[in-house]
């Protein structure tokens, strides 16, 4: 029997699930409002604080590390990279580190995962990362040659969804034409023809609708004018982007189930949180004519596909384009340790990561 920790490192929260062969014996979601991550000026400063949390989780399923086969996280930001189970090392982590590819907490989890193993006979891996690049050639031209559109968004996410979809339907992924949306602390839109995810938003700077604490795609002239307004540094503006853009710029939260409640007596809530929907819906329309319309199906998951309220908005606007069929909460967990059983088992191949820059 394998035994498997998966942790997965959100913006807004950790989730850790303990699993022994496939079956999961305990899991938690831990919640992080704002208020607590905003005190950490960047995200690799979080370490202690989530390393503390998954401790705590350990101790108290009495969870010994030594028993451990493997310590699977959410894949980090490196280059781009085939989707798969990959062996965490340290060229990846330096990749990660450097925050040349993205930044965001998932990064931590892969450095965790890996010290974690140190001690212990636990191969530390990561599923289907962040990076995981299956774009279409024609979705990579940006409009300029210096800066080249690439795949960066919630990857793990996307793929267990739709894989879920098609099993639990009796279809094939690889024949299936979906717009899969995950909705976050990020939110990322893209569109999935044949197995693959030929375009899609990066969900971290910059691109795409706003998030819970992200800006989305930004009036560049606009933005260009504040970066170079000489009021912020490069970090200002980095994290005004990411962490500290969307509903935490406009509300001061990251979390919709709160927003939600103060829109029923708060004007301004209620519009920023229509803001939200209405850019999600313009996303869906979008990514749904990269498939020519032709549409199987529009999945929703992550956390704010719990509110049925949302769930009902987007419908209106995007019911037309296919099905909606909701995925609330996520299907990450499952996949990281279905991919690592594959892995251990030996049936499928355990990447080692090279990098193609050094
Ligand atoms: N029942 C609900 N209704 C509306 N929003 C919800 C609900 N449950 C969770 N959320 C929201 O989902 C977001 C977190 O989603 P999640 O997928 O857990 O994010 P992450 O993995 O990025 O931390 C938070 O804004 C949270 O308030
Ligand atoms: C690469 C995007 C990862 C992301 O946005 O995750 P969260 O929704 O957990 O912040």
């Amino acid at each position: 029997m394998y035994k498997i920790l998966a942790i997965n490192l959100g913006s807004t929260s950790t989730k850790i699930a303990y699993y022994e062969d496939d079956d999961c014996k305990v899991r938690t979601n831990v919640e992080h409002p704002v208020e607590e991550t905003s005190k950490f000026s960047h995200f690799m400063e979080q370490n202690e604080y989530r390393e503390k949390i998954i401790a705590k989780f350990m101790e108290e399923n009495r969870i010994d590390k030594t028993s451990l086969s493997a310590i699977v996280s959410r894949g980090g930001h490196t280059e781009s990279l085939e989707g798969g189970v990959y062996r965490v090392n340290e060229e990846m982590l330096k990749q990660q580190a450097s925050g040349m590819y993205g930044q965001h907490p998932c990064d931590l989890g892969s450095k965790i995962a890996f010290e974690m193993c140190k001690t212990t006979k636990a191969i530390p891996l990561i599923v289907d990362p962040p990076i995981t690049d299956e774009f279409d050639l024609v979705a990579r031209i940006s409009g300029h040659p210096l800066i080249e559109r690439r795949s960066s968004f919630h990857a793990l996410s996307h793929k267990a969804t739709a894989k879920r979809y098609a099993r639990e339907n009796g279809l094939k992924y690889d024949e299936l034409s979906l717009v899969v949306v995950h909705l976050g602390g990020g939110i990322s839109v893209s569109p999935h023809k044949n197995g693959r995810m030929i375009d899609g938003e990066n969900a971290l700077e910059g691109d795409g609708s706003f998030s819970t604490n992200r800006t989305g795609a930004l009036p560049v002239g606009d933005l260009i004018r504040l970066c170079f307004s000489g009021k912020y540094t490069y970090n200002d503006v980095h994290k005004m982007l990411n962490g500290e853009g969307g509903l935490v710029a406009y509300l001061g939260t990251s979390d919709v189930k709160t927003v939600e409640e103060n829109a029923k007596s708060d004007e301004k809530s209620a519009l920023y949180l229509d803001a939200m929907i209405y850019q999600v819906c313009k996303q869906i329309g979008a990514m749904a004519t990269v498939l020519s319309g032709k549409v199987d199906a529009i999945l929703l998951t992550g956390g704010i596909a719990y509110s049925q309220s949302i769930v009902g908005k987007i419908e209106d606007r995007c019911g037309f384009i296919a099905p909606i069929v909701v995925y609330p909460g996520e299907n990450e967990m499952e996949s990281l340790a279905r991919g690592t059983l594959e892995g251990l088992r030996g049936y499928e191949i355990i990447k080692e990561f090279e990098p193609k820059c050094r």
